[in-house]
């Protein structure tokens, strides 16, 4: 064990295995742990803890930043560990569970769940286990990958558990920005003016007293899984990008746009990398999650900084980035999720949000987290942060889904994340709708012509000339308007019958 990783040397004597930390926690107990999409989780005590389950069965409530690591959610879910699970998740197992029922899941907004927890609202939290490169001699907990709720998590939990990980690098030090705000109604405002702004300190102060363990670990985050880019995710990104360009020509953006928000996975990952090759400069993010693109552009200089709350990359990539973290360190900071995701600092920031939806309506409702109302996919995450806060609210999807089986764009959304109020533009590969000041009516035929395929687009015209001649501010044919989930369940697809003769 380098010193330089525990360097309040007392604390050495808190070193156990994974199995005597993982014994440490009861039945019946509320449990943080550090880790936001894959990057900086808990590794080992979790996976002890589904081990001794197995033996002594127990159950607790698990709140994290967002997502685990591959493995994580999967085993304490085989070990049916879970009772309670907050605020985000994206484990196929978990997510069986959740709609099996078994396992009851709060999906929320992810800057709210530390306000719930610091009012009483959720808890007490008996353990917070946290990963960390490093305690600091004045007993400085130092995130690695991700700050996520660790900080709030390790400050407001009765008992700590620190994952030292000696295979996060030890540069990471100083690259985390770690500030709590202070008590409501009174609270000051949060200081963060633009996105390089640091208001707080290096590492999360804790008592060392509440450190009840301290196991050592060597192993890397799980790797973000990319798939590259297509037709459809191109063509979106290149929709989104000539739109930038309109609104630069217009004079409402200058060629460094506004600060940059994009959510997870491979449409907002391939928008960034189109970015690189358009005439836009000196770019800025503020976002939750740093993915591969955005060392791409910090490489080409057209991104000059970006904040988040994690850095998730793929296998190559983060071999390259967390090999040279120095390079990139005066460009990049990590922040608690609450202050990454704040709704004051993202409408103070002028943020451009973009996040990817399941579906949408044709009022410009997005659904980004039940499959036909019902089914949880991940979870709202941040993106309703976003969304309600942003200067520019940008929702992506592909026109269709599974093999043409499914239209993104339906007459109403089966399960409503963002509400037409917080969404200006959709994009899909079939093209863009700025919905802008237009009232509901505006906003279908914009919806209709810009986003629809062509395969649906007669099929949806339809509904909504019926709907016209029903009237109404937000005309509906309301004992239609999810008639084409239900005939998805009963046929296999939305398509309906004229519909289908026709293709
Ligand atoms: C931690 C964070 O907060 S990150 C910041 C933003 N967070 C969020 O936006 C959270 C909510 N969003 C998400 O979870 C994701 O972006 C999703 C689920 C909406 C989209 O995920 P992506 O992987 O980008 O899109 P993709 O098009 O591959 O769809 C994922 C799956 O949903 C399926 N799907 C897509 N649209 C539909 C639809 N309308 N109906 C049914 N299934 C659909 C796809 O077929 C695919 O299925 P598969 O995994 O079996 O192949």
């Amino acid at each position: 064990m380098p010193a330089s990783r525990i360097r309040l040397f007392p604390l050495l004597d808190r070193i156990v295995s994974a199995d005597q930390a993982a014994s440490l926690v009861e039945d019946g107990m509320v449990v943080g742990m550090s880790g936001f999409t894959r990057a900086g989780d808990a590794k080992a005590v979790p996976l002890a803890m589904a081990r001794r389950a197995q033996l002594d069965p127990f159950k607790i409530t698990l709140v994290t930043g967002a997502s685990l690591g591959k493995d994580v959610d999967r085993v304490l879910t085989e070990a049916h560990v879970l009772a309670r699970r907050m605020p985000f998740q994206s484990d196929p197992t978990l997510r069986a569970a959740i709609n099996r029922g078994e396992v009851m899941f709060i999906d929320q907004h992810l800057s709210e769940t530390v306000e719930h927890l610091r009012s009483g609202q959720l808890g007490p939290m008996d353990y917070a286990i946290i990963e960390a490169a490093a305690i600091t001699e004045d007993c400085g907990i130092v995130p690695t990958t991700s700050v996520g709720n660790s900080a709030s998590f390790a400050i407001l939990a009765k008992k700590l558990i620190i994952e030292i990980n000696l295979g996060q690098p030890a540069e990471l030090e100083g690259l985390h920005d770690i500030y709590i705000p202070t008590k409501r109604p009174t609270r000051e405002p949060i200081p963060v003016v633009s996105c390089d702004s640091r208001i707080g300190l290096s590492s999360v102060q804790v008592d060392p007293a509440k450190i009840a363990a301290i196991v050592v670990t060597r192993q890397s985050d799980s790797p973000a899984v990319l798939d590259a880019p297509d037709a459809e995710t191109n063509a979106i990104a290149s929709h989104l990008i000539r739109f930038f360009g309109r609104e630069v020509a217009e004079g409402r953006l200058d060629l460094s746009l506004n600060p940059l928000q994009a959510g997870i996975g491979n449409i907002a990952n391939a928008v960034l990398a189109g970015l690189a090759d358009g005439p836009f400069h000196s770019l800025r993010m503020y976002s939750e999650v740093l993915q591969d693109s955005t060392f791409d552009l910090l490489d080409t200089g057209k991104l000059l900084f970006a904040s988040g709350s994690s850095i998730t990359l793929s296998a190559a990539y983060a071999e390259r980035i967390f090999g040279d973290i120095n390079r990139y360190k005066d460009r990049l900071v990590l922040r608690p999720q609450e202050i990454s995701n704040h709704p004051e600092v993202i409408r103070r920031l002028g943020i451009i949000a973009i996040n990817t939806a399941l579906e949408f309506d044709i009022y410009g409702n997005v659904n980004s987290t039940h499959v036909n109302g019902t089914q949880m996919v991940n979870g709202i995450g941040g993106s309703g942060d976003f969304a309600r806060n942003a200067y520019l609210s940008i929702f992506v999807t592909k026109s269709l889904a599974k093999g043409g089986a499914i239209s993104s764009v339906v007459p109403m959304v089966s399960h409503v994340d963002h509400t037409e109020h917080d969404v200006d533009i959709l994009v899909t590969d079939v093209g863009l709708a700025d919905l802008r000041e237009l009232a509901p009516r505006e906003r279908a035929r914009a919806i209709i012509a810009n986003c629809v395929h062509r395969s649906y687009r007669a099929q949806l015209n339809n509904y909504f000339e019926r709907a016209l001649v029903l009237g109404g501010h937000t005309p509906h044919v309301l004992g239609e308007a999810l008639s084409w989930h239900l005939r998805r369940q009963t046929t296999g697809t939305m398509m309906d019958s004229a519909n289908l003769e026709e293709n």
